[in-house]
C-alpha cells in the first residue's frame, strides 16, 4: 500500500506539488494522468525516493521511502528518459542489477529472453530507442519488483511489444500482487491497463477514482425536443461539464449515473435522446475543462 499525504514540493520559486494526497492499493495498476507540467514526474521521483518532499509524508508499507535501501530494492522506477551505463552490454547491465537487487531471478531473466530476443552481448547504447526500452523492462521485471513505477512506459515500443509488456504486467499483478504506477499521456493505453486513476493538475490531485466508477459517473447525451425548443429548466437538472448545440440537437457532457440522467431527460419527453459512455480520453479532457483548462469545440 502506497500512501501519499499532503505532499508539497517546491523548486526554487516553482510549487510543483501543492498538497497532494493519494492511495495506491497493493496489486493495483494506478494511472497517474495530468496536463503538461502538472507535477507527475516530480511525484513519481518522490515516490521512487529520488527527490525528497518538502513537507507531507510518503509511506510505502508504512515506511518512508527516502534513503530506505531495503524498500528501494523492492521497487523499480523506469523514467521517461532511460539511463544505462555507457558502453555496458545487456549482460553487464544484468550483472549490475544482480548486484543491486537481491530478488533478481535468473529463471525470470532467462524466460524473458524468449520475449525480448535481443543479443545479450550487444552494447545497450547502440540499440534503438524501442529496443532500449525492451531492455529496461527485461531487467526491471527480472528483479521481481513489488512496486513498478513507470513514467511514459510505452514510448517507442511497437504494438506487439506493447501487448507483450501489458501481458507481463498483468501476469505479475495477478500472480504476485505487484503494484504498478503508470504516468502516461496515452490515455487509451491507460484505459486498457489501469484499474484506478488519479488526475493531477497544476500540482494538485483533482480526481482519484476506480476507473469503472469514474466512467460510470460522466456521460455524453444528445437530446432534441419538439419544435427544436429546449425546455427552460432542462439544463438546471444536470451538472454540465460541456455543452454545444448542433442545429436542434443539444450535445452535453454531464456528471451522473446513467439511470439518473436517463430518468431526468425522459421526464422532458425528448424527440431524440442518446446517452453514450465516455472514453478515458474524453473524461480527462472534460474534467480538465471543468478546472479551467481551455477545451472549446472539441466534441466529436
Ligand atoms: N528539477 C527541477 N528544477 C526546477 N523545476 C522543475 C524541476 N523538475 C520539474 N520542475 C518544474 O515542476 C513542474 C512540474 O514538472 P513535472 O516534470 O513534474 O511535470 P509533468 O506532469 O511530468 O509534465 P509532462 O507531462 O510535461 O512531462 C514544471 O513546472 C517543471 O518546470
Amino acid at each position: 500500500m502506497i500512501k501519499v499525504k499532503n505532499v508539497r514540493k517546491v523548486f526554487e520559486d516553482m510549487e510543483a506539488l501543492k498538497n497532494v494526497s493519494l492511495h495506491i492499493e497493493k496489486g493495483s495498476i494506478y494511472g497517474l494522468l495530468g496536463s503538461n507540467g502538472a507535477g507527475k514526474t516530480t511525484l513519481l521521483k518522490i515516490l521512487a525516493g529520488i527527490y525528497k518532499e518538502d513537507s507531507g509524508e510518503i509511506l510505502i508499507d508504512n515506511q518512508p521511502i527516502f534513503e530506505n535501501i531495503a524498500l528501494k530494492q523492492k521497487m523499480i522506477f523506469l523514467p521517461d528518459t532511460l539511463y544505462f551505463y555507457p558502453q555496458y552490454t545487456i549482460s553487464q547491465m544484468a550483472d549490475f542489477y544482480r548486484s543491486m537487487f537481491p530478488s533478481f531471478s535468473e529463471e525470470r531473466f532467462q524466460k524473458l529472453s524468449e520475449i525480448f530476443t535481443i543479443d545479450q552481448n550487444k552494447k545497450i547504447h547502440r540499440l534503438s530507442k524501442g529496443m532500449q526500452r525492451q531492455v529496461a523492462f527485461w531487467l526491471a521485471l527480472s528483479t521481481m519488483p513489488e512496486i513498478l513505477i513507470l513514467d511514459e512506459p510505452i514510448d517507442g515500443l511497437d504494438a506487439v511489444m506493447r501487448q507483450n509488456i501489458k501481458n507481463l504486467l498483468f501476469q505479475d499483478v495477478a500472480e504476485r500482487a505487484m503494484t504498478v504506477l503508470i504516468s502516461s499521456h496515452n490515455l487509451r493505453e491507460v484505459e486498457d491497463i489501469c484499474d484506478h486513476v488519479g488526475i493531477l493538475h497544476q500540482g494538485e490531485i483533482i480526481i482519484e477514482k476506480d476507473l469503472d466508477d469514474l466512467k460510470a459517473d460522466v456521460h455524453k447525451i444528445q437530446v432534441a425536443f419538439k419544435g427544436g425548443v429546449l425546455p427552460d429548466s432542462f439544463l438546471q437538472n444536470f451538472q454540465v461539464l460541456y455543452k454545444e448545440t448542433r442545429g436542434s440537437v443539444l450535445l452535453c457532457i454531464v456528471r451522473g449515473k446513467k439511470e439518473d440522467i436517463t430518468a431526468k431527460v425522459q421526464s422532458f419527453h425528448p424527440v431524440i435522446f442518446d446517452l453514450l459512455p465516455l472514453t478515458l480520453e474524453e473524461i480527462f479532457v472534460y474534467e480538465m475543462g471543468d478546472v479551467g483548462y481551455e477545451i472549446e469545440n472539441i466534441i466529436v
